[in-house]
């Protein structure tokens, strides 16, 4: 199949739209009607446009209103097609491209609409182009693809073919059988797009929350499965209208298009178990079995502090790299590593963003084919400086040009400690910290779903739907990404991607105070919260307050123990529980730089204590320094 996307996917003018898409990779391009029309140029410079940016025109569409008219306005209707057929050979294209009529005067009648087309066949055939029909999910009478496809077979003529469109199919929860039956020498092309489960009206939900697959929740597997079966290796476009799209990066929305393709075809290919013409040949997703490490970006007149703050978490420096700036912390299995290089990318990273999360090691089956599976989706691969015989370790770019390393257990990556490092023979009793249970990585609304597609197109991952947050700021969208997570191999992935439109969210005010998005917050798990919560606090860590309402609350509304709460509230421990179990969770005050730390105690709890966040974020907002600054200028 050949990937294409439609120009309504991106923002910008039409030149700069045309030049995202073919930096991107792709090789063809649908021009939505509006962005010829609002164009100064003539066709035939749009065409050369597109020549010199090596992108094949699909079709200019949509041609709207056309079958079913009455009798009185069915001149009119051919007078329109033939000058849209003139534009359609200007432009150096071949297919017009009806969508079915959701005019108010349009008739019904299966035979009425068949003739229409026949007609327009013909008329198509006379200049050597070709005809799709897409049936709109609001469509006034066809709004099914099955009816659109039986007014094509009825019209009998070799230029009218059908278009699917995924999102009108699957939005509407047709059966999608029928979708095999079709020869694929009738179907014109096909449009992609993926979108959220909501509870609107088609055309609402169609033309605001679309989305790339891979980032929404329609069963795009079932109608890629009934569309190999035809044999169909055209054109497979998407097509996505989204608001979050139209205020993005145009380079960045296009490039993410053509990976949820690379990443579509991939997948449909493991879940048929057969070739797919067009598909690039990658490795397997596998899990992300654990967090190896995570890498910190310290300057040297911030290290002494940090090193006291790992100190009084239970953290004790185990080892110092062999021949950087560079030292190794360990509490059980949680590996921190301190970069304080004065040069390189740590470095580059440091003064950007000040001290923060510069990567994260994520440790998987196979470093080498995450590696190969990252290149086969566009993700930017990373080297770093090497000194002699210590480990190069896998990267791509990840959130904020931050980067993500691969590291596995079969290869030599898996002794990367030793390695690189020299032990310091140092050890700590440390405070009961067993492992990282999440990272939440904070982000621009709009790059969300770029990130959410990331990881879920690398990894084998499950995500649950996004959900709202309650911030004394305004709402934050918050996503769940998970992997690995069956215990068989390490603590698995646990990620949580923030975004908010307001600015005066804790999650924005990170964003803006950090000049980027980045990691926000970390979760530590211990198997004895109050324990450890205990032990922080006899360390000095100042943890954040929950008010005594929280507490009262719980009473009244759980079935613990007054003296377990009484400990709770003593030790500013908030609550949760599900089908599975219960959890318990406690957060460190913000440190410098807006990072901070969460206790987690989780007895078979599959969540992430949602129910207690907007507790916690009042709780942050009333000790954060209030906002005057305006964002600064990141041009
Ligand atoms: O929203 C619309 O009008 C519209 C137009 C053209 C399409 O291909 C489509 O799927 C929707
Ligand atoms: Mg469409």
């Amino acid at each position: 199949m050949i990937p294409s996307i439609a120009t309504v996917c991106v923002s910008g003018t039409l030149q700069e739209k045309l030049e995202a898409i073919a930096a991107a990779g792709f090789t063809a391009v649908e021009i939505f009607e509006i962005d010829l029309i609002a164009f100064p140029g003539s066709p035939a410079e749009v065409k050369r446009i597109c020549g010199d940016l090596g992108l094949a025109i699909v079709t200019c569409q949509p041609f709207r209103d056309f079958e079913g008219m009455p009798d009185g306005r069915r001149q009119r209707v051919f007078d329109r097609a033939e000058r849209k057929f003139d534009l359609l050979q200007e432009l150096g294209s071949d297919l017009l491209f009806v969508c079915s009529n959701t005019s108010p005067e349009a008739l019904s009648g299966i035979g009425r609409l068949a003739a229409d087309f026949t007609e327009l066949g013909e008329r198509a055939g006379r200049r050597g182009l070709k005809v799709g029909y897409e049936a709109l999910a609001w469509g006034r009478h066809v709004f099914d693809y099955r009816d659109a496809w039986e007014i094509v077979r009825r019209a009998n003529r070799p230029e009218v073919g059908i278009v699917l469109d995924s999102f009108h199919v699957l939005s509407r929860r047709l059966d999608l059988s029928t979708i095999g039956t079709i020869p694929r020498e009738k179907i014109a092309m096909v449009q992609m797009a993926d979108a959220p489960l909501l509870q609107m009206d088609y055309l609402s939900w169609s033309r605001h929350w679309r989305c790339l697959p891979g980032q929404g929740e329609l069963d795009l597997s079932g109608f890629m499965r009934a569309l190999v079966a035809t044999g169909y290796d055209g054109v497979l476009s998407l097509e996505i209208f989204n608001d979050r799209f139209r205020a993005g990066s145009a380079r960045s929305v296009a490039l993410d298009g053509h990976r949820s393709l690379i990443w579509l075809l991939d997948e449909t290919a493991r879940t048929i178990g057969q070739p797919i013409p067009g598909a690039v040949p990658m490795p397997a997703p596998g899990p992300v079995e654990a967090v190896e490490f995570i890498e910190f970006a310290v300057s040297e007149v911030e290290r002494p502090g940090f090193e006291r703050l790992l100190r009084t978490l239970g953290f004790a420096r185990t080892g110092r790299h062999r021949s950087k700036d560079v030292d190794l912390w360990q509490q059980h299995d949680i590996r921190i590593v301190l970069n304080s290089e004065d040069d390189g990318f740590a470095h580059s990273y440091q003064i950007t963003h000040g001290t923060s999360v510069c990567a994260l090691a994520l440790r998987v089956p196979d470093a080498q084919a995450a590696t190969a599976r990252a290149e086969a989706l566009l993700d930017v691969p990373h080297a770093g400086a090497v000194g002699p015989g210590e480990l190069d370790i896998p990267a791509v770019r990840g959130l904020g040009g931050s980067l993500i390393y691969f590291i596995d257990r079969a290869s030599a990556l898996g002794r990367w400690s030793e390695v690189d490092f020299e032990a310091t023979g140092e050890s700590a009793a440390g405070v009961g910290l067993t492992g990282v249970d999440h990272v939440s990585q904070s982000m621009q609304y709009e790059e969300m779903l770029t990130w959410l597609l990331f990881y879920s197109s690398l990894f084998d991952t499950r995500k649950a739907p996004s959900q709202a947050v309650l911030d004394p700021g305004g709402v934050v969208q918050s996503q769940v990404i998970e992997s690995g997570l069956d215990g068989q191999t390490g603590h698995g992935l646990r990620l949580i991607l923030n975004g908010s439109q307001s600015h005066r969210t804790l999650s924005a005010r990170f964003v803006t105070d950090f000049f980027g998005s980045g990691v926000q917050h970390i979760a530590f798990a211990t198997n004895d919260i109050v324990d450890t919560v205990q032990k922080l606090v006899a360390n000095g860590l100042a943890m954040l307050p929950i008010p005594e309402n929280y507490y009262d609350d719980l009473e009244a509304r759980s079935e613990l123990a007054p003296a377990d709460i009484a400990v709770m509230k003593a030790l500013n421990i908030l609550y949760d529980a599900d089908a599975g179990g219960s959890f318990r969770q406690a957060y460190t005050q913000t440190l410098d730089g807006g990072l901070f730390l969460e206790i987690v105690q989780r007895d078979g709890y599959a969540g992430y204590g949602a129910p207690n966040a907007g507790i916690r974020l009042a709780a942050q907002a009333r000790l954060a320094r209030p906002m005057t600054v305006p964002a600064p200028n990141r041009g």
